[in-house]
Parts: structure tokens; C-alpha cells; sequence
């Protein structure tokens, strides 16, 4: 499938990355290939004629050929519970053993269930079976607003799948958060991204994903610019909050670190975003050095929901992070999204 032609929802974080903490906890058979590969944030990779002790090596999960009626499955913990918006079941290089049929079900459940314990989950149906093809992406969109912390791959009868992609929109459990002291512009706080100048190198929401980034490619990267602007993102903080500490990591980046960045605010809540006029400034413009978490106070004077990053001109970054404060209007739009999206089952563990 062409670039241009994937769905929208691509854009959102995938929630099931290793990269953001998931997990394939259980799969019923991996004779093949080990379950553990479907969640690699890297694009599968093939080399032919490559045989291990039990056949061809394959960049995914691959189970036996079945001799008898049944399915396979395999059970993914999300890093970031939320809610989705799209599935991807990635067969690539999987042609004459990739499954027919697949189907995705999903829970919300409190605590860390063990895989014994999921299986008596409320699994809902998000992907009815459905037909796949083999060496493709295969997109389903999920209409749900339910917030899960669980998906479950099943595939009809058996074969191989590459990678099991989950985007969505983390939803945060403000139970687990001190809203007086917390990182406003977290993906796992509920916060997201807005919009950026280019993305050439590496998607932004690289930039609020938790822990440190391992590698350059765990960052944000934009190409060279070679005009008179400079590049940007925009974050839509966790809520209404005020700011106090900003952190602009550029580890890994070395001979392409921004020169310069600075920080501006926009209260959505009093001004349109779109309006140039309704940012004001929080972090005039900073020098910044390669390969170094700077850690650099900004003006808390007033409220904002949304925050821009100004770099310049060009370069990458591994992570930004804004600690704040949520306002009492942020706590309770926090606490309203969490139980909102609550499933059924999981609200009744809550009580
Ligand atoms: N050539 C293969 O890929 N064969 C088998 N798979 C592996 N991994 O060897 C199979 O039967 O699906």
C-alpha cells in the first residue's frame, strides 16, 4: 500500500510498542518464530534461506502447521492502556504461511492479571474474523470508546504474523498521577501531539514517549532545512495546566541538534490555537548543546492547554518533557476521561 494511502489513525501511537512498555504475555504455540517479535517497533526483516533448528527464520510469530480443527492466539499487554482507533496485522514476508482470517478482541482489567487470569476476561470483539492477505499491512479501524489495557490476536487456522500494531489515545489513570507535580505533555498522562513542521527522520510522538530514548531513532528528526524557517511541534498538554520545568533532551543527537529552541503557550480554553496571536511565550529563544538533557525553567505566570516547540533551524530532539501543575478544571477532565472510557467489567473491579 502506497504511503499516502494509509489511514490517519497510523499517525496515533501505537500502544502496543515494546518501545512504550507492551508486552506479549502468552501465545498458545511459537514453534516457529517467537511471539515476542509481533510488538518490535522496527519493520520486520527477512533473509532467505536463513534455517534455524526448527526451519526458515522469520522476523515475527510464527506457530505450526495446525493437523486438527482450531486457531492460534496470542495475548498482548498494551504499555499505554487507551483507546483505539485502528489495528494493523502486519504479514510481511509471511506468503505461503501467513493465516487467512484474523480476529482482534480486547479488555480493560485492573491490576497485572497473569495470562490465566486474562483468560476470563471481558473480551470484546474490536476486529471481527476477517480475511487477511499475505507480505501486507492489513488495516482494520475500531469503533469503540472503551479505554483497554489488553488486545488478543487470533488467527484462523495457523501461520505466521510479522507485527500486531494497536494505535490509539493513551487515557490516564489519575489514580496513579499527583496532578500538582506531574509531566503535562506525557503520552502516558493523556497528553498528545498537535501538529509539527515536517517529520522526515521520526514521528513526534517519539518525543513524549516514556523513558529515556536508547538510540537516535527513538527521537524526533527533521530533514535539513534549506529555507529561512525553522521547525516545530505542538503538544495538547494532559489538561489546562501551569508550567514550571521543561526538559529539551537532544542525547544521541550530535551533529544534528538545533542550535536554539524556545517554548510558547496557548490556552484553548480562552483562544484558538490556529491563531497566531493566542501564543505567548514561556522559554525565550535557548541556546542548546548536542547530546544533553537541559532542564530549564519557564514562566508559569499563566494557564495553557497547549504547548509549541520552536527549534532552530532544524535537527532532533529525544525527548521533551513539561512538569507542571494541572488547574482543577485539568483534574477533573483528567477524572472524567478515565471513567468514561472504563469498560464495563473493569469499573465494577474499581467499584
Ligand atoms: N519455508 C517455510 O517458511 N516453512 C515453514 N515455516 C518456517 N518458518 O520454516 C512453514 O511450514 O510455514
Amino acid at each position: 500500500m502506497a504511503e499516502q494511502e494509509r489511514p490517519l489513525w497510523t499517525s496515533k501511537p501505537d500502544l502496543a510498542s515494546r518501545r512504550v512498555g507492551g508486552s506479549v504475555l502468552w501465545a498458545n504455540d511459537e514453534l516457529f518464530a517467537e511471539r515476542e517479535n509481533l510488538i518490535r517497533p522496527q519493520a520486520a526483516e527477512f533473509q532467505p534461506w536463513s534455517f534455524g533448528h526448527k526451519g526458515q527464520v522469520y522476523d515475527g510469530w510464527e506457530t505450526r502447521r495446525r493437523r486438527e480443527d482450531g486457531f492460534d492466539q496470542a495475548v498482548v499487554r498494551l504499555g499505554l492502556p487507551g483507546v483505539l482507533a485502528g489495528v494493523v496485522v502486519d504479514t510481511a514476508f509471511f506468503t505461503g504461511n501467513y493465516p487467512p482470517f484474523a480476529s482482534i478482541e480486547a479488555c480493560g482489567v485492573e491490576g497485572y492479571p497473569s495470562p490465566a487470569e486474562l483468560s476470563a476476561a471481558d473480551w470484546q470483539t474490536v476486529v471481527p474474523k476477517s480475511p487477511l492477505n499475505g507480505d501486507s499491512e492489513n488495516f482494520f479501524a475500531v469503533a469503540s470508546d472503551h479505554r483497554f489495557t489488553h488486545v488478543r490476536l487470533t488467527i484462523y487456522p495457523d501461520g505466521g504474523v510479522a507485527r500486531l500494531r494497536v494505535f490509539g489515545t493513551p487515557v490516564a489513570d489519575p489514580r496513579y498521577l499527583n496532578p500538582a507535580a506531574m509531566d503535562l505533555a506525557a503520552l502516558e498522562n493523556g497528553a498528545e501531539i498537535a501538529g509539527c513542521s515536517n517529520m522526515f527522520y521520526s514521528a513526534p510522538a517519539n518525543l513524549i514517549s516514556p523513558g529515556p530514548a536508547t538510540v537516535m531513532g527513538e527521537g524526533w528528526e527533521t530533514a535539513r532545512r534549506r529555507d529561512q524557517g525553522n521547525d516545530w511541534v505542538s503538544v495538547k498538554l494532559a489538561g489546562p495546566a501551569v508550567p514550571w520545568l521543561a526538559e529539551l533532551d537532544t542525547s544521541h543527537f550530535k551533529g544534528n541538534a538545533p542550535g536554539w529552541a524556545s517554548l510558547s503557550g496557548c490556552d484553548a480554553t480562552k483562544s484558538d490555537v490556529d491563531d497566531p496571536a493566542a501564543w505567548f511565550e514561556i522559554l525565550s529563544r535557548t541556546r542548546l548543546q548536542p547530546d544533553t538533557r537541559h532542564r530549564l525553567l519557564v514562566d508559569g505566570a499563566r494557564r495553557l492547554t497547549h504547548v509549541r516547540l520552536d527549534i532552530y533551524p532544524d535537527g532532533g530532539m529525544a525527548r521533551f518533557r513539561l512538569h507542571g501543575a494541572l488547574t482543577e478544571r485539568g483534574r477533573d477532565e483528567l477524572t472524567d476521561r478515565f471513567h468514561e472510557t472504563l469498560p464495563r467489567a473493569h469499573a465494577a473491579e474499581i467499584g
